[in-house]
């Protein structure tokens, strides 16, 4: 589970350029690229504020965080109405006191994810995305979460993009397996907006990657 660092992502970028197509016409996808982006220079700069660590969690973890989401998640209703909402088609929750097999995966991610001593959110945020759901570009509020956003991806594969802001040309593209951990840290997550695309967009590096349901557990720090 070694990070992949920015250095290497841009190596990764530039081989990917060559490796060879896969029958289907697309390039074949490549399990050691999670990072892409508008130049090799933004992934190595704002790449290294970002992490992609999959198979963060085991099928068993990613079992046990679902028991424990699924009921409270099927009393709500996916909200898909809101026009001005950031997220379609999604319902969420948020969740302080977590079983202790949970709470071990949750201290896993707060020790790889935010400085030891860093005050953080109290309570977790679960965010359930329906097969047609998607998030919009958005900033995080800087009112109420820190420098630091790590969020875990249960059930589906998905793409987050980046788009530095007022500066549409300059984005990353990450590619968020299942089970797979990000993180966001700084710049990228102050000066970049982030979104998870729709499944008719859901293409990565030019390889389509379908989105099914999709339940995002979040963990953030408070402002410094
Ligand atoms: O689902 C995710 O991983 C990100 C959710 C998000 O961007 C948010 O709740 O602000
Ligand atoms: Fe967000
Ligand atoms: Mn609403």
């Amino acid at each position: 589970q070694a990070k992949l660092s920015a250095a290497e992502a841009v190596y990764l970028c530039r081989r990917r350029r060559s490796s060879p197509r896969s029958s289907s016409g697309l390039p074949s996808l490549q399990d050691d690229v999670r990072l892409v982006g508008s130049s090799p220079e933004l992934v190595q700069t704002v790449g290294s504020q970002v992490e992609v660590r999959p198979g963060f969690i085991t099928e068993e973890e990613e079992a046990v965080l679902l028991q424990e989401l699924e009921p409270g998640l099927r009393k709500k209703r996916y909200e898909f109405d809101h026009w001005d909402d950031a997220i379609h088609g999604y319902r969420e929750t948020e969740r302080l006191r977590w079983a202790p097999p949970c709470e071990e995966i949750l201290n896993r991610v707060r020790s790889v994810a935010f400085p030891r001593g860093s005050p953080l959110l109290g309570p977790v945020h679960v965010l359930d995305l329906d097969k047609a759901g998607y998030i919009k570009p958005h900033v995080d509020s800087v009112k109420f979460c820190g420098s630091t956003i790590a969020g875990l991806s249960l059930l589906s594969d998905s793409i987050m993009r980046l788009v530095k802001e007022n500066e549409p040309s300059e984005w990353l593209d990450l590619l968020l397996t299942r089970r797979s951990l990000y993180i966001l840290r700084d710049q990228a997550r102050y000066d970049f907006t982030h979104e998870v695309l729709k499944d008719e967009e859901s293409v990565f590096n030019g390889h389509r990657v379908p989105r099914q349901r999709r339940i995002s557990v979040i963990c953030r720090n408070l402002p410094g």
